[in-house]
Parts: structure tokens; sequence; C-alpha cells
């Protein structure tokens, strides 16, 4: 099939040229999709898009115009494909549900332990000659209740980790997980796990339901100094009132891989610019938030497998009509 590949980063050229062979042409556009961007599919029956990437009614519309007959995303979260649309104009969506969550739930660790020692600030000091142990005091992960809201594949992998460094961990999910309740995890409701963990962190697909989960009134649930922790989608989390937390001192730590407002910001080198995101700006001049731009995905192990599924999909859609892990509208 002739693929065109939006969003394209070098990286992405690298894993996916490797798992296509000379199976399907990929032509690669560094766009991000939008319905003014769509037109570049052009000649292709098939696109690839990531998870920026608006796969909105009015881009599916100019898909259809050209003749695109599959969205394969190179992604697990497809919050950002107008699903009905695609339905309705007859366009397949295909995802990756599982490339290597280990990717993701080992960054999330990283996070936690990264501001729980201040390893971001004492990178920093360290180089600038000042050894200086002032304001670096963390606490011990052993003992403290670790609460996780989504146990599925990346959440159970963040669960088995923080058992393993001696945690109690909690943890609440509507379809409850036995694999981790069998690991010794404890399920319980969304309230109780706010009141009672040191460290929540957030783990479950973004739909209506978890859009904005953290806001005010659940962070005033949470305990005092309370370090949160989202690697999930950056809507579960209300920006405005986290910083309202932040400068309360209610939420200690604030660890992020995802925003709210990311389409404008990540994934691209804005180094030269003026970031024009006020709460953008405004989280990162808090020491005790640790920012880092969706990366949790960014392992060897996990482009290989996203770009090997990916193709799957692809080829098991040209060849019988219908993509391996093809999403109903
Ligand atoms: N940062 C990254 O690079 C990166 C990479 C991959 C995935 N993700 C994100 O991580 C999240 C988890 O991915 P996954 O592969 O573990 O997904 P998954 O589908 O395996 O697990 C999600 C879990 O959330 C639960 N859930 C759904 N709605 C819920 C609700 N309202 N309350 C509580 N639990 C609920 C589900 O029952 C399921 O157990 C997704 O949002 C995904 O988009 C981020």
């Amino acid at each position: 099939m002739i693929v065109t590949v939006f969003s394209t980063k070098s990286y992405d050229r690298t894993f996916m040229e490797k798992a296509a062979g000379s199976l399907h042409t990929l032509r690669f556009v560094e766009d991000r999709l939008t319905a003014a961007t769509a037109t570049l599919a052009q000649g292709s029956t098939a696109v690839c898009a990531f998870v920026n990437d608006q796969v909105d009614a009015a881009a599916l519309q100019v898909f259809k115009d050209v003749g695109v007959e599959i969205v394969a995303l190179r992604s697990a979260g497809f919050n950002n494909v107008d699903m009905a649309a695609a339905k309705r104009l007859g366009i397949a969506v295909a995802r990756v549900p599982a490339y290597s969550p280990e990717a993701v739930s080992e960054h999330t660790v990283a996070l936690i332990l990264s501001l729980d020692r201040n390893i971001h600030r004492a990178y920093a000091r360290v180089r600038e000659g000042n050894f200086a142990l002032e304001g670096l005091l963390g606490f011990n992960l052993h003992g403290r209740t670790v609460g996780i809201v989504g146990t599925g594949r990346v959440g159970a992998g963040v669960a088995r980790i923080m058992l393993g460094f001696g945690c109690k961990v909690i943890a609440h999910d509507v379809i409850p997980n036995v694999a981790c309740a069998a690991l010794g995890v404890t399920y319980t409701t969304l309230d109780t796990l706010l009141a009672e963990a040191d460290i929540v962190s957030l783990h479950c697909p973004l739909t209506d339901a978890t859009r904005h989960l953290i806001d005010a009134p659940a962070i005033d649930r949470m305990k005092h100094g309370v370090m949160l922790i989202n690697t999930s989608r950056g809507g579960m989390i209300d920006t405005a009132a986290v910083i309202q937390g932040l400068k309360s001192g209610r939420i200690g730590h604030l660890g992020l891989d995802v925003y709210e407002e990311e389409e404008e910001l990540f994934f691209e080198d804005l180094s030269s610019e003026v970031i024009q995101d006020d709460a953008f700006e405004r989280l990162l001049m808090f020491s005790n938030v640790l920012v880092t731009g969706h990366q949790g995905f960014f392992t060897h192990e996990a482009l290989s497998a996203i770009a090997k599924t990916t193709m799957a999909n692809l080829s098991s859609f040209e060849t019988g009509g219908h993509a391996t892990y093809q999403l109903a509208g």
C-alpha cells in the first residue's frame, strides 16, 4: 500500500522503513495532521498518524475524498480520532494496543524517583559546582502508599515495580485486574485512593469519564504534599487546578509526561521561540515539577514494536480487508 506518514521524525523513518521492507511504500511528511494538511495524503490508500495528529471529521472527509481507506495509528490511545465520523465515512481505523507497556511504566518510575530525590535539581547544581544538599531532601519509597488509577498494561507494570520497592500499592479501576490483585494490589474507590496515597499515578485512557478526573475537588481530597504523576493523557488533569494545588503545597511534587495542550508544544524544538502557553510556563517555574515531552513510549523496543504492528495492521487490511487491531467505529 502507499502510506502517507504524518508528523514524521527521523526516528519514525528509521524504524518504519525497516519494518515496511518492500511490503508498503511509505511517504513521509513532517506536517502534523489537521484538516488543512490532510490533502497531503492524496495518492495514498493509507495514512499513518500519531498522538497529536487531529484525525477529526474534517480531516477524515478529506481522506474520503482523496481515496484513503485506512488510518493506522502508531499509538495505543485513539482519543484524537473522531470514531463516529470514521464509521460514517467507511474509513477503517487501526491502532497498536500494546507495544511495550514496560517503556511507559519504567518512565513513570523514572519521574517518581527523580522528583523524590530531586535528581533534576541536583544535576543542575553539581554542574555549577554547588554541592549543597539544602532543598534536596527526599523520602524513602519503601513503606509509602502508591495509588494507581487504571491498572491496564502500563498501570500494572508500575504496580509491579513499586511493589518491588516495598511500597503499599492501592488501585482504582472500573475493571480491576486480577493479576494485579494476585500480586498484592488492593482495589479501592477513587476517593479512598486519593485520600490515602502518598503518590498518585494516572494510567487511564482519556474519555469523557476521565477528562479532568484530577480537578480542584479531587486535589482537595489528596494528602498534603502528595506526588502526582501523569504519563497517560494530558486531559486527565485540570492544569489550572493543579497549579493552585502546587501553590498551596497540597501537591508536593508533580511529574508529567503529557500535557493538556501539548499539541502546540511537544515533539518540536521550540528552544528559539517564545512559548505562548502561560499555564505551561507557570508549571515550569516550580522546582518540584518535572515535565518530559511525551517520551514514555520512546525506547528502542517500543519503536520497533510500534512499527512492526503498524505494518501488520496495513498488511492484514490490504489482504483481508480488516486490520489486525482495527477499532470498531
Ligand atoms: N506517555 C506515553 O508515551 C504513553 C504511551 C502509551 C500509552 N500511554 C497512555 O497510557 C494510558 C494507559 O495505557 P495502557 O496501555 O495501560 O491502557 P490499557 O487499556 O491497558 O489500560 C487502561 C486501564 O484504565 C482503566 N480505566 C478506563 N476508564 C477508567 C476510569 N474511568 N477509571 C479508572 N480506570 C479506568 C481500564 O479499565 C484499563 O484497565 C493510556 O492513556 C495511554 O494513552 C502513554
